[in-house]
């Protein structure tokens, strides 16, 4: 079923494409992606004309309570794929391929992302550059569009020595080099996440597939946040490359004191919010 088109924003189809994300880099329009794991909340992103979700291995910190992203599954992610996809039309979905689920072999990376494929997705996304073209290659092979993800990948967290700032000193050549082979391998487009600034331009003058920053400066093609970041709902104030447009976390709170007073105080639920025989 297509969202009626007064629901639509301008300039966006009834169902984005990986081919329109591609039409609006050569218009230069640039666009908004957030992540998305729940159906309510994906179709108010929805409403709000985001025209691509992703649902994040991010997953593992704000659904599951994880301290990284390493834990989480497949069996956990699938869900929430399910989720997203059943409650929106027009975005385009795409969904983290986790940690475990592509690493061993081409085999193993098609597998995972025909799963997710099955359960709504779109797209998928795998973490890594150019170590992972064959990767990539597979999968697109199998007739999936996948997104990249290079510079920080929190899944090799131990591999890279913690949180940090990708590309910097001798590092910024390997970075344009993982765009290079990301983008050769025939992935649709590519997250780029904390490179420098000066890194992120090299990347957007390398490779001709839309480049979607996350800590990455504003000279990429689209941006991409962790809903619960954007929001103000994450109370988790590490991340420099974090926006707020929201304080969710204030609001949420004090409507549940709120409710929480009335119901000790007697004044919720009143008889109006009972029936008569
Ligand atoms: N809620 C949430 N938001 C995210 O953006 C996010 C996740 N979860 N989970 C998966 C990855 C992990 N991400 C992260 C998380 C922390 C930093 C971080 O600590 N950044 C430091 C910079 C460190 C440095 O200077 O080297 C910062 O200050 O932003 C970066 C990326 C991005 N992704
Ligand atoms: C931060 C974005 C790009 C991501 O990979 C996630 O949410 O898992
Ligand atoms: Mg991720």
């Amino acid at each position: 079923m297509d969202a009626p088109a007064a629901d639509r924003p301008p300039h966006q189809p009834r169902q984005v494409r990986t081919l329109h994300l591609q039409r609006w880099k050569a218009e230069g329009r640039r666009w908004a992606m957030l992540t998305a794991y729940d159906a309510m909340t994906a179709r108010v992103l929805e409403e709000a004309g985001i025209p691509v979700l992703l649902v994040g291995d991010s997953a593992a910190g704000v659904v599951y309570g994880y301290d990284t992203s390493i834990p989480v599954t497949m069996e956990e992610l699938l869900p929430l794929v399910g989720a997203v996809a059943r409650a929106t039309h027009r975005p385009l979905v795409v969904a983290d391929l986790p940690f475990g689920s592509f690493e061993s072999s081409d085999a193993q990376a098609v597998d995972s992302a025909v799963r997710l494929m099955k359960a709504g997705a779109n797209a998928v996304k795998l973490e890594g550059g150019a170590r992972r073209a064959g990767r990539v290659e597979a999968i697109v092979t199998a007739g999936i569009p996948v997104m990249g993800h290079i510079g920080f990948t929190a899944q090799a967290e131990h591999a890279i020595g913690g949180y940090r700032v990708a590309g910097r000193g001798e590092a910024a050549d390997q970075v344009v080099e993982d765009a290079r082979a990301i983008a050769a391998a025939g992935a649709f487009s590519m997250v780029v996440e904390m490179v420098t600034l000066p890194v992120a331009r090299r990347v957007q003058d390398a490779v001709d597939i839309p480049t979607i920053g996350i800590g990455s400066g504003p000279d990429l093609d689209a941006q991409v946040l962790v809903w619960q970041d954007m929001a103000g709902l994450n109370d988790d104030r590490r991340y420099r490359f974090v926006k707020r447009y929201a304080d969710l976390r204030e609001q949420l709170r004090g409507a549940a004191e709120a409710y929480a007073a009335d119901v000790e105080s007697g004044v919720f639920p009143g008889p109006e919010h009972a029936f008569d025989a």
